[in-house]
């Protein structure tokens, strides 16, 4: 049985006192031991702030991004060792945004996982196609690359406790999502990659979210199928009612 995994990404909105006060509203109307995995992204900004505030609770804090380096010069950038050292347990990579306005690589995105997991936090691995590709049928094509060039040279147990975040671009902050059968079918094809290059017995430990346009009326329909164990939230985990509200919904 996979716990299921409920992650927001803020993206690149909110000042310090708008996160933390999300932060102080939802971290203590979470259950003690509760059946699903809560997890807020956050800009690096306030990934320190939030990680004190959120501790010893049942939400746990994400980075939306790192360097694949854990120093150096690489001005700008944020070394996962120091983000580990925050507190924070998660960090998002390879999102369609970064994919698209930073031209960021699988090859990077593997590197970024490989560090992460060194650091010992968990990565989110994002992956989705474009409205072009799948009208094109070259959907499963296509996740089947990004999965397998993303996970390449990890061991099977850093599979296993991994989580892959499948969010069709067209689906991301349009309101169109995509229907839960057709979310289901391309999660099954990242389950059926990771059987492939790693085995059956990791595949069905692997947690995979389906993201676009998820929202506390909608969260249930993806929840109930077979390869969807969570969702990476956008617009409606911008707000501690809405965010709660979809935790409420799985639970
Ligand atoms: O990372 C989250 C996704 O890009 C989904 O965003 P959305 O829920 O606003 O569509």
């Amino acid at each position: 049985m996979r716990k299921p995994i409920i992650a927001g990404n803020w993206k690149m909105n909110k000042t310090a006192s708008e996160a933390i006060a999300f932060v102080e509203a939802v971290k203590n109307n979470i259950p003690a031991n509760s059946a699903v995995d809560s997890v807020v992204g956050s800009p690096a900004l306030f990934l320190q702030s939030l990680a004190e505030a959120a501790k010893g609770t049942e939400l746990k804090v994400s980075a939306q991004n790192c360097y694949f380096e854990n120093a150096g010069a690489f001005t700008g950038e944020n070394s996962p060792a120091a983000i580990a050292d925050l507190g924070v347990q998660y960090v998002i990579i390879g999102h369609s945004e970064r994919r698209e306005y930073f031209h960021e690589t699988d090859e990077d995105i593997n590197k970024k996982a490989k560090a992460i997991i060194a650091n010992g936090m968990t990565p989110i691995v994002c992956c989705g196609e474009t409205l072009e590709q799948r009208e094109a049928g070259e959907t499963a094509a296509w996740i089947k690359g990004q999965v397998e060039n993303g996970l390449d040279g990890l061991t099977n147990e850093q599979v296993a406790n991994l989580v892959v975040a499948y969010e069709p671009i067209w689906a991301i902050g349009t309101g169109k999502s995509s229907s839960a059968a057709d979310a289901n079918e391309t999660c099954g094809v990242v389950r059926e990659t990771i059987a492939n290059k790693f085995g059956q017995e990791v595949a069905d430990k692997v947690r995979i979210q389906y993201g676009g346009s998820v929202k506390p009326e909608n969260i249930k329909e993806y929840m109930a199928e077979e390869h969807i164990d969570g969702a990476l939230v956008g617009g409606a985990a911008l707000e501690a009612d809405s965010f709660l509200a979809l935790l409420e919904a799985v639970k």
